[in-house]
């Protein structure tokens, strides 16, 4: 496909390179081209089957991940359904089964496997217990996480560990651990739920925006080593999801944050993002943006004008510190 997108782009190129003799234009055009060609040429590929294929979600007790867990049974997949709550996955489970009840198409009862990703000796537990229940994973969602709200100044070292513990080190290790019998297999996608802060530092998020840098980072590489054993990465950074995420924030002391914010309140429908999860997998995507326009704009900004967007993010930090009526840590 590849090569065929470069001929045609090369073909494009040298065509306009015939009519307008050539030059800059004709270049970025024909660069265009090939792009156009290759987005066109992956679309046409059948889409990656769902239907009775082992899918395992992390966070599947609440939010995002139960409803990807929604999604992804009601199209008939094998589901493991982790978390650190028994009670909580069960709950997840009793809808499913009801509306497997209510539904005409054919879906498989749930398992679960209950443990907490910041725990590396729990995660190896937890993956023999994964792969001793259907025997292979073919779809990893690594979707578990934990936001954070403070001012570095006012933080513990232990909250930063912590949060990179949950949102790095977990899907990290967990992967590690499910990867061999992947690769052996020559099959196996894995999903990571990143965020717009896995490509954006914003003040007062150090503790989740570096463990997103950190996992978009790893899981690129990842993408790029297991090419060769036909595995697929797709790494999915949403803006704002109505979810729990900022009630279970933790604060600088280590502290709950406990406020549902005005724009977790007004994200996107979690249903919306799972469905983009679903289509992630279905059509192998590598890279998957769910940016609103200010998040988009911001993207560019960083990109393309560094020193404005950094001005702007250090007057985002004055504000937020002036309205938390955080202290000046010097003057302490
Ligand atoms: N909401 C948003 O605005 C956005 C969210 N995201 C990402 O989406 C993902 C899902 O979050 P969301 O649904 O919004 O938030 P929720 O707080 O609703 O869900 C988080 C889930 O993670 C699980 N979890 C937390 N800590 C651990 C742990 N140590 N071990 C195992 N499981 C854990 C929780 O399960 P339990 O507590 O039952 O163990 C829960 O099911 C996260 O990775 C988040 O960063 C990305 C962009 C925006
Ligand atoms: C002169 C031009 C000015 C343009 C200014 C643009 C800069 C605006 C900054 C807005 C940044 C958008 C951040 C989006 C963050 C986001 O969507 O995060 C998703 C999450 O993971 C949410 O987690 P949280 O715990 O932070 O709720």
């Amino acid at each position: 496909a590849a090569c065929w997108s470069l001929a045609g782009g090369a073909g494009g190129a040298a065509a306009l390179e015939r009519v307008m003799g050539g030059g800059p234009l004709s270049l970025v055009l024909g660069g265009l081209g090939v792009l156009l060609l290759f987005r066109m040429v992956r679309r046409l590929r059948p889409g990656a089957r769902v239907r009775d294929s082992v899918v395992v979600i992390t966070g599947a007790s609440s939010g995002l991940g139960r409803e990807c867990a929604r999604v992804f049974h009601a199209a008939g997949a094998r589901l493991v359904l982790c978390g650190r709550h028994a009670g909580r996955l069960q709950e997840t489970v009793e809808e499913l089964n009801e509306a497997a009840g209510r539904g005409h198409t054919q879906t498989h009862p749930p398992s679960t496997v209950t443990f907490d990703l910041s725990e590396a000796g729990a995660v190896e537990r937890a993956a023999e217990e994964i792969l001793r229940l259907h025997g292979n994973v073919d779809v990893l969602i690594n979707n578990a996480g934990i936001s954070y709200r403070g001012n570095i100044l006012e933080t513990d070292l232990s909250v930063q560990r912590a949060v990179m513990d949950t949102n790095y080190f977990g899907p990290v290790a967990l992967t590690q651990a499910l990867l061999p019998s992947m690769v052996r297999r020559r099959s196996g996608h894995v999903v990571v739920i990143s965020s717009i802060q896995g490509r954006i530092a914003i003040p007062h998020r150090s503790a989740y925006a570096a463990s997103k840098h950190a996992t978009q980072a790893y899981f690129d590489c990842l993408r790029a080593e297991v090419e060769r054993y036909g595995l697929e990465v797709s790494v999915v950074s949403p803006g704002y999801i109505r979810t729990n995420l900022s009630r279970n924030a933790l604060t600088g002391d280590g502290s709950q944050y406990g406020v549902l914010d005005r724009t977790t309140a007004m994200g996107r429908d979690p249903a919306d993002v799972a469905r983009a999860v679903l289509e992630a997998v279905r059509r192998r995507s590598k890279d998957v943006l769910l940016a609103g326009l200010l998040a988009t704009v911001a993207l560019y900004l960083r990109t393309l004008c560094p020193a404005l967007f950094f001005k702007v993010m250090a007057m985002r930090a004055r504000h937020l510190n002036l309205k938390h009526n955080l202290s000046e840590i010097v003057n302490k």
